[in-house]
């Protein structure tokens, strides 16, 4: 196991994060669920491994109401903590040591019973630590359908409290998506807003926390390049894309309420338009970042119905828990226009599909053609400066070069920054391990305020009730393919320019 010291990078140390020591409980709420199981414990595991849990000071306790023992629950995470590339004895140890960290409490979501036992499991384990009552950490994780939130929220507060304040705190994480428009995330914000307040609530989007996407600000700010050329002068669009190669699989019931729109483009997307768009923040603290944000939310002009696209993946109503006339989409295109001094007139676009030809998340700016060409470039490709965010993350810039040789030739090449390749052996961490651990230290730089959630739930509720009310209908496109042709279509009246023949392959070791 690492020890959490030597991980810390020297931008840490400019970071107003101070350490502390203590009992900190994490409860796991709706522990007998998918993401639960799938990124919460692992994150937390990977987190122990690295050694910024400490077996010392850590508790970590599932909640929900089926009813297991604490060993069910252990070997029910046991093999998503196992990976395929280390079958060492090393680490089985640590993974039989973190589990023994893992206790399950059952109960309802909306009684006090069970939230009084979570308590006295919680309190029973800080006495046994000598925590002096008030001086404990408690993170409550609802890994759970957001129906839930308010009476969770309300059993928390009513029952589950760091009981006075001696430098410990009460925190709780909650999970997309954060109501389904409006004015239902308005009135979830206001439930939990009566309850706890801001600086106890993280509002988490994975994408966050993912490298690439934390990179942004560093990579537009940090570099002399990018700067003169960020703007409506040189870009001529912006994509953010975000394609799956598999469908909605096991998970049709829930998808089939949310729609793309608010599972994917509504908050992952929107959040890196945001970073991508915003102006400098006056420094790093996090409510700087997220003004700057706020603004480029409120900048957003009315999505207009012809910039839109959306798509149905043919057998996505095969699935017995969506509806045989379900009108939602599973693939969707849509441009924005950001009316500021820096973006007028620079489409963003932004594009999410299941069931594609594949798997990828990238940022795509395309620049425009250079003025009086001489070479005749325009042929070759127009400049891309490209962010893959996964698989394989990479940046690279797309630029025209003489091509080797004796002829006076243009090609079309790339100056490429590959993750895997420049950084050979350096792990890169989890977004929900980078997420939690900020919960942890009470960061909230890359979690969602309620303002900044009411602005992006304000582009799209128009187009979501049109949605919802069947006034606008998803076109079949088969699975695997690239969406409904109607999308390229969207996309080269927005002005992209694609370059044919043209395919940057990630380098292999
Ligand atoms: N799964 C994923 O990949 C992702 C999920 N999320 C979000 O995380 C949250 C949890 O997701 P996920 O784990 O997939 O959800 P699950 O459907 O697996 O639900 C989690 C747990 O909540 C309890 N539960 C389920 N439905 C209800 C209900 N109607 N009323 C009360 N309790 C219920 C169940 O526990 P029990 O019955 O034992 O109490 C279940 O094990 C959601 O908000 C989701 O949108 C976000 C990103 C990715
Ligand atoms: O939030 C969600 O994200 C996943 C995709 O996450 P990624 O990190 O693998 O890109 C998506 O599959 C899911 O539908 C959505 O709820």
């Amino acid at each position: 196991m690492q020890k959490r010291e030597s991980l810390r990078s020297d931008s840490d140390r400019d970071f107003d994060f101070k350490p502390e020591v203590g009992c900190l409980s994490i409860v796991v709420l709706g522990a007998s669920g998918d993401l639960a199981k799938k990124k919460t414990f692992p994150a937390l595991f990977n987190l122990y491994r690295q050694g910024f849990l400490l077996s010392d000071e850590v508790h970590i306790f599932g909640y929900a109401r089926t009813k297991i023992s604490d060993e069910d629950l252990r070997n029910r995470i046991r093999g998503y903590l196992i990976k395929d590339n280390d079958a060492s004895s090393a680490h089985s140890e640590d993974v039989s040591k973190f589990l023994q960290l893992v206790k399950y409490v059952s109960g309802s979501y909306d009684s006090d019973e069970g939230f009084q036992l979570l308590d006295k499991e919680i309190s029973e384990y800080e006495v046994r630590k000598n925590s002096t009552e008030g001086s404990s950490r408690r993170l409550f994780y609802l890994a759970l359908p957001p129906s839930v939130y308010p009476s969770v929220c309300r059993m928390i507060k009513r029952n589950c409290m760091n009981k006075s304040d001696l430098g410990g705190w009460t925190r709780i994480v909650v999970e997309k998506p954060f109501g389904k428009d409006l004015e239902s995330s308005e009135k979830l914000s206001s439930q939990i807003g009566e309850l706890f307040e801001e600086p106890q609530i993280y509002r988490i989007d994975h994408y966050l926390g993912k490298e690439l996407v934390q990179n942004l600000l560093v990579l537009r700010f940090a570099n002399r390049f990018f700067l003169p050329l960020w703007n409506r002068d040189n870009i001529a669009n912006i994509q953010i894309v975000f394609r799956e190669d598999f469908g909605t699989e096991g998970r049709g019931g829930y998808f089939d309420e949310y729609g793309i729109i608010r599972d994917i483009i509504q908050n992952h997307l929107l959040q890196v338009l945001c970073l991508v768009a915003m102006e400098k923040p006056v420094s790093l603290k996090p409510e700087h970042i997220r003004d700057e944000k706020v603004k480029v939310l409120q900048s957003v002009l009315p999505i207009r119905d012809e910039e839109v696209v959306l798509g149905q993946y043919v057998g996505y109503r095969d699935d017995p828990t969506v509806p045989d006339n379900s009108n939602t989409p599973t693939f969707a295109t849509m441009v924005l226009h950001i009316h500021n001094e820096r973006w007028e007139g620079v489409p963003f676009i932004l594009k999410a599909g299941k069931a594609l030809n594949s798997r990828k998340a990238e940022i795509r700016i395309q620049f425009k053609d250079v003025p009086g060409d001489i070479f005749k470039c325009h042929k070759q490709g127009r400049n891309e400066f490209v962010i893959r965010l996964q698989p394989s993350e990479a940046m690279y810039m797309k630029l025209t070069v003489k091509r080797p040789g004796l002829d006076m030739q243009t090609v079309q090449s790339e100056l490429d920054l590959s993750y895997k390749q420049r950084y050979q052996g350096v792990p890169i961490p989890e977004a929900y391990e980078r997420l939690i651990l900020d919960t942890i230290r009470g960061d909230q730089q890359h979690f969602v305020r309620r303002d900044e959630l009411k602005a992006a739930w304000e582009i799209f509720t128009p187009l979501l009730h049109r949605i919802d009310n069947g006034e606008f209908k998803p076109l079949p496109y088969a699975p695997g393919s690239r969406g409904p042709a109607e999308a390229d279509e969207l996309l080269s009246q927005a002005g992209y320019v694609q370059t044919h023949g043209y395919i940057w392959i990630p380098p292999t070791l």
